[in-house]
């Protein structure tokens, strides 16, 4: 292939030239250093200053297998096979969501109202993916017993191995929430409940980047239109059954359903229920916390 003969700076331009219709020249450049980072342990300033050297082979073929993964919309964080949330370094395959940023602000709004108190809390994150919800309140409150459910067994392999490197002791529950009355005993009881479940519409399909849509889990993204609430009414009712009195409730939420989450808690007797926004400064994250009984 003419690749092996150019230096490395000819295979940079490929990538911009055969990205161009995904992203900006910008952005594939940063998607570059990115993979010459973790294939190369290059910096920037490397790649400047080694620009017209030479790969070998192997490495060639891995970058040219990633620039025809990149053309199919995939995900880098999918490609280099880890994303990072919170400082950690967790694997992520098409089995789990990637997290997001917005959710390192639920987990630093849960860490602030708990780890003064330093008490041994039972904790359980519902809906856990890549497991980075629950490993990351495990390391911020290690007192803590923590919980994480899921539905989908390949998402719990993959939340198992973050929580194994990250040397995080977490229970893993295989469960649907939707049906949880079969799946807990009378007597579990939790001071948290935490989730960031399936939030997005199907109508909000549409506005979606092709990135998401094309190689994110749909079970982890999607609620029928009809039903946009369907998790957080079920959630809500497991906490109302298995929290302690003045246990908490957080919620990642849809953005356009601020409000109506309030609405739902306010309806199920849940009280403080207080709105955050995130860093964009839209409506995303709900505290609520059970009554004294
Ligand atoms: C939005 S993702 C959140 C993943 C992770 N907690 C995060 O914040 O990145 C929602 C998760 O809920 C899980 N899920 C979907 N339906 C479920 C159900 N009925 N019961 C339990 N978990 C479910 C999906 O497999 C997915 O891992």
């Amino acid at each position: 292939m003419f690749v092996h003969m150019q230096p490395i700076a000819a295979i940079e331009q490929s990538f911009v030239d055969e990205l161009a219709s995904l992203y900006d020249a910008e952005e594939i450049r940063q998607l570059f250093f990115l993979l010459l980072e973790d294939r190369l342990g290059w910096s920037k300033r490397d790649y400047l200053l080694r620009k017209q050297e030479h790969l070998d082979e192997q490495d060639i073929h891995w970058l040219i297998a990633a620039l025809s993964s990149l053309k199919k919309a995939k995900p880098i964080q999918y490609i280099l096979g880890h994303a990072w949330f919170m400082g950690m370094k967790l694997a992520v395959n098409e089995s789990v969501l990637i997290p997001r940023p917005e959710t390192e602000e639920l987990v630093q709004l849960i860490v602030n109202q708990h780890q003064a108190a330093n008490k041994p809390l039972h904790i359980i994150d519902i809906g856990t993916g890549s497991g980075c919800i629950a490993i990351a309140l495990k390391k911020a409150l290690p007192q803590a017993t923590v919980y994480a459910l899921d539905i989908s067994p390949e998402a719990l392999r993959v939340a198992r191995q973050n929580a194994n490197d990250q040397s995080a002791a977490i229970a893993f529950i295989n469960a649907d929430i939707l049906e949880w009355d079969f799946a807990f005993q009378e007597t579990q009881a939790f001071d948290i409940v935490v989730s960031n479940p399936p939030y997005i519409t199907e109508a909000e399909q549409s506005g979606m980047h092709l990135n998401v849509l094309s190689h994110e889990p749909h079970l982890a993204l999607f609620v029928e239109t009809s039903a946009p609430l369907l998790f957080y009414e079920h959630i809500a009712a497991f906490a109302l059954k298995h929290l302690r009195p003045k246990g908490d409730l957080y919620f990642e939420i849809n953005r356009n359903y601020g409000q109506a989450v309030c609405d739902l808690l306010r309806k199920k007797g849940f009280q403080h229920i207080a709105l955050h926004r995130d860093m964009q400064g839209a409506d995303r994250m709900i505290h609520a916390t059970k009554d004294n009984n």
